[in-house]
């Protein structure tokens, strides 16, 4: 067979600290695995729980364009007919043609967790996988702890493996349970392995030593055509083999055919709907998929990639659905800003060379003073413009107040901003939940009348740093603020000791921002 991709992010990702889906997400999740063209989903141990009972009665009247569903088990437990364990007999029911058992292949396993003698344990698989071949049904075989199995007692560790094959398994799965193996122990066991049997082989790695991915390669160049994994690498403790770094490793590395080039550039996608789906942050550095993965930031870095992109990437982001990014902070050199001036609509024929070194100097000066740019591009533009281009802004602040008030249980905010707008004067009063609640009101009242449209944006974020703690209350702080129309999201940033200082330009620069844009970047 060529070779497989089988994710078990429904199942053992499923096993992951904080990981807890519904049965709606998994049958969602199982949709974009299959489109993205995974091999097998495995869709739960039925055996295990309602929902995953659920997931199987509900996929068997979904179409899948390409996917095995697979249903997932232990072998029949000790001492019993797997005809009549009720886990097993789940599997039948499942509705799949595909299941999944796992069994020891770790002495020290059988007789300290199973508690049962050795031959025992061989006699579990071999019951429960010719059941389940008699019942019509294609068994992939979990090797559960081969690796560690195989380092104390490689005779049993094999015969357990030679059980499954004689029985009828399709592909024999040699697992890393405890995450710990090397690459090369990987590759040395394999070599042995593949002396004794003749069925093909896979893996499934768990990242405790952060070689799941690692492993897994290693267990390709040894032969292995299967390939387990989670997207994202969630699963039990530190997690599984990360399907987003093994599969486009096979694929634009060992030159193997997985999925389809269309496909593949749906991997940052898949990533983040399924990260998403399971209410998860995603990881801005995981490699191929991550927001990071091609983000340049040291000068040194972009003033290479601008040259030829090569210099420090080691695939073209577009591959995998990515894409290059350039961040200006104290770290970037003239590179930097004029990729981002470029990227951000400027014309970089109205910044001489002297322009953009004063602006890099401002920028590190003012990273110096607690400003981050690299998280707040509005706020970066509204310095090049103020900085270089005789820019007026859509309004003049004479000045701001805000007070707060307590009466009682309650405390009352209010805010009075005098500022001039298109030649005219504005005194406008505003109340809020807070005082930067109360001074966002105030000036979007003052500009409404002027920009009607401003109505359109919305604060969508608000986070406050402390920069210097150890100052306490009179510490200075970072406020970055996220504004958002109907068509796109942007962030500003203000610092100063005083929050309500920091805020207010944070707030100034995001609107200002919008009415720039708004405007062209002044070049309309
Ligand atoms: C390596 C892996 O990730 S394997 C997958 C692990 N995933 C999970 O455990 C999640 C789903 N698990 C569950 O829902 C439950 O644990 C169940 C339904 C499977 C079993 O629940 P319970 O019957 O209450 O048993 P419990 O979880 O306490 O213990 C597991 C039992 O399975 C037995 N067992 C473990 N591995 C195997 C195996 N390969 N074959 C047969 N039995 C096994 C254990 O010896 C233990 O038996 P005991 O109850 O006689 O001591
Ligand atoms: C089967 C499995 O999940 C493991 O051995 O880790």
């Amino acid at each position: 067979m060529g070779l497989k991709t089988y994710d078990t992010t429904l199942r053992d990702g499923s096993q992951g600290e904080g990981v807890s889906l519904s049965l709606d997400d998994k049958l969602r999740i199982a949709r974009q695995l299959d489109r993205f063209g995974i091999d097998f989903i495995e869709g739960g141990w039925p055996g295990s729980n309602p929902k995953d009972e659920d997931f199987f009665r509900e996929a068997q009247n979904m179409e899948f364009e390409h996917a095995e569903i697979t249903a997932f088990s232990s072998t029949r437990r000790a001492n019993m007919k797997a005809s009549e364990d009720p886990n097993i007999l789940k599997l039948v029911d499942s509705g799949v043609n595909y299941v999944t058992i796992f069994a020891k292949s770790w002495d020290f396993h059988v007789t300290e967790a199973l508690e049962v003698p050795l031959q025992e344990n061989i006699d579990m698989i071999t019951d429960t996988i010719n059941f389940l071949r008699a019942k019509g049904l294609n068994v992939i075989y979990d090797a559960e702890h081969f690796f560690d199995g195989y380092v104390n007692n490689p005779e049993y560790a094999l015969k357990t493996l030679k059980a499954a094959e004689d029985a009828g398994a399709e592909v024999l799965v040699l697992c890393d349970t405890n995450g710990g193996m090397l690459p090369s122990q990987v590759r040395e066991i394999m070599q042995e392995v593949k002396k004794h049997v003749k069925t093909d082989l896979g893996i499934h790695a768990h990242n405790d030593g952060n070689l799941a991915v690692a492993n897994s390669l290693a267990a390709y160049e040894e032969g292995a055509v299967h390939f387990q994994g989670t997207v994202g690498g969630l699963g039990e403790r530190c997690g599984n083999a990360d399907l987003c770094s093994i599969i486009p490793s096979l694929q634009l590395k060992y030159e193997e055919r997985l999925v389809s080039d269309e496909q593949l550039k749906q991997l940052k996608p898949l990533y983040f709907f399924v990260t998403e789906t399971a209410n998860l942050i995603p990881k801005n550095n995981m490699p191929y998929v991550g927001k990071s993965a091609f983000t340049h930031k040291g000068g040194i870095h972009v003033s290479a990639v601008r040259k030829n992109p090569n210099t420090y990437e080691h695939i073209q982001p577009e591959l995998v659905g990515n894409e290059r990014r350039v961040l200006v902070s104290e770290l970037a050199g003239k590179s930097n800003l004029k990729y981002k001036l470029k990227e951000l609509g400027f014309k970089l024929e109205d910044f001489s060379n002297e322009m953009i070194r004063k602006l890099i100097k401002r920028v590190k000066k003012l990273e110096n003073q607690g400003y981050q740019f690299e998280g707040a591009e509005a706020s970066l533009i509204l310095l090049a413009f103020r900085e270089f281009k005789g820019y007026k802004s859509f309004y003049e602040i004479e000045d701001f107040r805000t007070y707060s008030n307590n009466r009682g249980e309650q405390t009352h905010s209010e805010a009075v901003v005098k500022m001039t707008v298109k030649g005219e004067k504005v005194h406008i009063a505003a109340e809020g939940d807070g005082p930067v609640n109360a001074l966002d009101n105030c000036f979007r009242k003052a500009l409404v009348s002027f920009y009607p449209e401003i109505t359109e944006t919305k604060l969508i974020d608000y986070k406050v740093r402390v920069l210097n703690g150890n100052d306490g209350t009179a510490a200075k702080v970072r406020v970055l603020i996220e504004t958002a129309d109907l068509e796109k999201s942007w962030t500003t940033i203000g610092v100063s000791t005083n929050i309500i200082q920091a805020s207010w330009d944070a707030l100034l620069d995001s609107i200002e921002y919008w009415l720039l844009i708004e405007d062209g970047l002044g070049y309309k």
